[in-house]
């Protein structure tokens, strides 16, 4: 039986860390067939972001009616879209898709490095156009901040700091009430690693190890990814939320620090290989970096 099909509607990352480079490797470690709508390109490394080129309104658009006429999409994760006439050409697209296709936002807003992914009219429109479709959305929690009307975007202020003033679980409901059925505020901004989950009910805390931020480029993205793909594959919210969880703590756990000068990208693929490969052939390369093919050989 053919995979779900799930759709990354998102940006490109050409240093190969975040964006749709890390979404098609979650999806690929979930088991499920990645597809793409891409929304900007960006020139973009481990330390920073050169430039940004917007694709244009209706070719993302075009872009969703491709796959969704042909392989049909089993859900969808939003990443970063930049510009309001992003969000509401993507607000557009969803409009193609049967109304029950589970919808998984990452409000994207700065990159690990510090740049800017969303301007301040997108930012408004996400609030409007596209939080109440949302099955799940995952903020982190400058980003929550941000969404709940608290704070302006401030990028030079958003470091790994914990803040044990800010309550979390208010913000939780604040955001539920703006439309998402589901919210998950991801724990990487804050000393102790904890996603608190809320579904309109009950608040769950979704807690592990915290590894070295060392490598961390690409976490969040890699998180939306597994839970869009979660949801795909028949999980409830929850579960594909602790689901999500775990794979991006053990993507960070092998994130890739010897790639680039600044924080190097996360890696959920190689870390699945690695298992595989201990399992199947008993054995691992010394520096553990075995591809896909070196396990499919007899
Ligand atoms: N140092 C860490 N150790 C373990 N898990 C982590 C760590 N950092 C982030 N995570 C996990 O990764 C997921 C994404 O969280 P995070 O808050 O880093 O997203 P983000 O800030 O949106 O990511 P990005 O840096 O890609 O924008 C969460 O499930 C979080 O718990
Ligand atoms: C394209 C892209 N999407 C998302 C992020 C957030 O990590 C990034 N740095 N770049």
């Amino acid at each position: 039986m053919a995979p779900p099909a799930v759709l990354s509607i998102a940006g490109s990352d050409s240093g190969g860390g975040a964006g749709i480079q890390a979404d098609l490797k979650a999806f690929a470690y979930a088991g499920v067939h990645g597809m793409t709508a891409i929304t900007a390109l960006t020139a973009q490394n481990t330390v920073g972001v050169t430039g940004i080129h917007p694709v244009p309104a209706a070719f993302i658009v075009e872009q969703v009616r491709a796959v969704h006429e042909d392989i049909g999409v089993d859900a969808v994760k939003i990443g970063m879209l930049g510009t309001a006439a992003t969000v509401r050409a993507v607000s557009r697209a969803l409009d193609l898709l049967p109304p029950t296709t589970p919808i998984v936002i990452d409000p994207v807003m700065v990159s690990e490095s510090g740049a800017v992914l969303l301007d301040d009219e997108a930012r408004q429109a996400i609030v409007t156009e596209l939080l109440p479709r949302a099955t799940v959305i995952t903020p982190n929690l400058p980003e929550a901040r941000v969404l709940a009307g608290s704070h302006q975007s401030e990028p030079a202020s958003w470091a790994h700091t914990g803040d044990a003033s800010d309550d979390v679980a208010d913000l939780a409901t604040t955001l539920h009430a703006l439309g998402p059925a589901h919210v998950v505020i991801t724990g990487g901004h804050r000393d102790e690693i904890v996603d608190v989950f809320y579904d309109g009910i009950e608040i769950h805390t979704l807690t592990g190890e915290r590894f070295p931020d060392g490598a961390a480029h690409g976490s969040g993205c890699t998180h939306s990814s597994t839970l869009a793909a979660h949801l795909a594959l028949g999980a409830t919210p929850l579960e594909a939320a602790q689901a999500a969880r775990s794979a991006a703590s053990r993507a960070v756990q092998h994130g890739l620090r010897d790639i680039g000068k600044g924080a190097g990208p996360v890696d959920v693929l190689n870390v699945a290989v690695r298992a595989l490969t201990a399992r199947q052939l008993g054995a691992t390369d010394p520096k553990g970096h075995l591809s896909a093919r070196d396990i499919m050989r007899p």
